[in-house]
């Protein structure tokens, strides 16, 4: 099976991210990251950027590792006598060799360019290291001069050349064929560079091997200059499941690595991001999650699993949920429901979802509870029909509700300080005549953060006789969520004052 060599550049083109700069613990932590997760390479830095990157890569270089560690230069003697000072195994040194550049920024002839190329190589070599050339903007550069420059550092012993998309405007079919072709000119191994400006980093770098590459270089996450890099997870992960290619790299390590980097980046790996993300193996909407409960492989790639990146799969509850999920979500936790309650919690879940609400396995544990709480419908003495509620600064807050209290259609209306004290009163005028209740207890916590959480509201309420009953209630809305919660412990308490009646 062919195997293809991986170069994390993560610690150098990744650290180029816009507002990322990682300190030397941290440079430490993550070189030992990739090398557990087995890269080939690691671009430790450029060392001639600052002494603290010097010592970042000299440090690293001497960890023992066993990825090989690479410094990054220009071809200028400061910067590649930086570099081997660096003691790093392999020096990569790039230049510009497309129009654009060599005319505003390098300024040279391409003849000199190419000079300057062998010479950097030869001398590299005499220092006894691996040398890496990359002819900068490569995919901008007229194809018969990027051969020349290859071919001219091929035959000054470079040991592996580097083709960047510096800009990312490579096209999958076009670099394909720019691969292709440079494969046949040269027999030194070749290695790519793609930068994601189009979001077609990780296409062009599979296209690339299927061209012929030999080696991806690629970051944790896809970080690195503007849009990025070639993401490395995505990548290997193509390679191993859609063509069978081998990398040395662990997969199993893949999330652990990019949690590692989106923590000490700072930059956060977006849930749909493929195999790392939070979602990148959850089911939310029904008919996904009833074929996934059957075979993961009915709504996943198959050729992959959650297992072999180190993550995990989940059936998670949200507007687009079915009976089959709720029902395992619940079983896993415990619950055990019948067809009418699940019917109900359903209905909760869906009305949760249709309000714009993000419903948390939290959130369906709150409602299961009320809903497994709650008494059979003959069983209850109060039965809510109507709600309004007023309030603002200028108005006291009014609460008017409609119900049927033991078969008879009554009316009330309260007021109070609030909009959920107006709520609670109107409630105890319903009771009212039944049975005179007080509130004695009465807690609210918001499962899950932000003002749109659903509210879970416990309280206790007890009757004229000292009976006390504990009851609860959940809903986005919390003068709801406390109406609901009182009303069942009020019915409980008058279901009890029947039965005890009866006996
Ligand atoms: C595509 C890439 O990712 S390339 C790597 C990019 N990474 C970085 O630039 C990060 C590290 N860089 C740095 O710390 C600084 O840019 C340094 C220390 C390297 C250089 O800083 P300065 O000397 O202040 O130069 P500055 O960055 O402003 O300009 C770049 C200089 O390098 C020259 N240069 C650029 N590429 C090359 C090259 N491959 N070989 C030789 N010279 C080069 C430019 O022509 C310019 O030269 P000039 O100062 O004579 O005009
Ligand atoms: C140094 C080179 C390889 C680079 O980062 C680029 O061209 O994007």
């Amino acid at each position: 099976m062919r195997t293809v060599s991986v170069f994390d550049t993560t610690l150098r083109d990744g650290e180029q991210t816009p507002g990322v700069a990682f300190p030397l613990n941290y440079k430490i932590q993550i070189a030992k990251q990739l090398d557990k997760l087995g890269v080939d390479v690691i671009e430790a830095g450029f060392p001639a950027a600052s002494k603290g990157e010097f010592e970042a890569v000299k440090t690293i270089a001497n960890l023992g590792l066993s990825s090989k560690i690479c410094a990054l230069a220009r071809i200028v003697k400061y910067d590649i006598d930086a570099a081997l000072d660096s003691e790093a195994d392999m020096v990569h040194i790039f230049i510009s060799t497309s129009k654009i550049q060599i005319e505003h920024t390098i300024q040279k002839s391409r003849e000199e360019i190419v000079r300057l190329a062998v010479d950097a190589v030869e001398y590299i070599k005499d220092h006894g290291r691996i040398c890496m050339f990359s002819a900068m903007d490569a995919t901008r550069t007229e194809i018969d001069y990027l051969k020349q420059i290859y071919k001219a550092v091929e035959d000054a012993g470079v040991d592996i050349i580097n083709v960047p998309d510096t800009v990312g405007v490579a096209t999958p079919f076009k670099f394909y064929d720019l691969i292709k072709e440079l494969r046949e000119h040269l027999n030194v191994p070749i290695d790519v560079h793609c930068h994601n400006d189009f979001g077609l980093a990780v296409a062009n770098t599979y296209a690339a091997v299927l061209a012929g590459a030999d080696e991806v270089q690629v970051t944790v996450n896809g970080i690195g200059e503007r849009a990025g890099n070639a993401a490395l997870e995505e990548v290997v992960m193509t390679l191993h499941g859609l063509e069978g290619i081998k990398t040395n790299i662990k997969t199993e390590y893949l999330v652990e690595t990019s949690k590692l980097i989106e923590r000490f980046s700072g930059i956060k790996v977006p849930p749909n991001k493929p195999i790392v993300g939070a979602n990148a193996f959850s089911h939310e909407s029904g008919i996904h999650a009833h074929g996934v409960l059957k075979d993961a492989r009915t709504f996943e790639p198959g050729v992959i699993t959650p297992e072999m990146v180190g993550h995990k799969r989940r059936i998670v509850i949200g507007k687009h949920a079915g009976r089959h999920q709720i029902k395992k979500i619940l079983e896993d936790a415990g619950y055990q429901v019948d067809e009418e309650r699940l019917t109900k919690i359903m209905e909760k879940v869906k009305e949760l979802g249709d309000k714009g609400k993000k419903v948390t396995d939290l959130d369906l544990f709150a409602i299961a509870e009320v809903v497994l709480g709650e008494l059979k419908k003959e069983e209850k003495a109060i039965l809510v029909d109507e709600v309004t509620v007023l309030t603002g600064n200028r108005i006291t807050p009014t609460a008017v509700i409609n119900a049927e209290v033991e078969g008879k259609k009554k009316v009330t209306s309260a007021i109070g300080v609030g909009p959920v004290d107006a709520a609670l009163n109107a409630v105890k005028e319903l009771a009212g005549e039944s049975m005179r209740i007080k509130l004695t207890e009465f807690r609210m916590d918001a499962i899950t953060g932000g003002s749109d959480a659903l509210a879970e509201v416990y309280v206790t309420v007890e009757d004229d006789e000292g009976n006390s009953f504990t009851a609860r209630g959940a809903g986005a809305d919390i003068v709801m969520a406390s109406i609901e919660a009182v009303i069942h412990a009020v019915n409980y308490l008058m279901l009890m004052k029947k039965k005890k009646k009866h006996d």
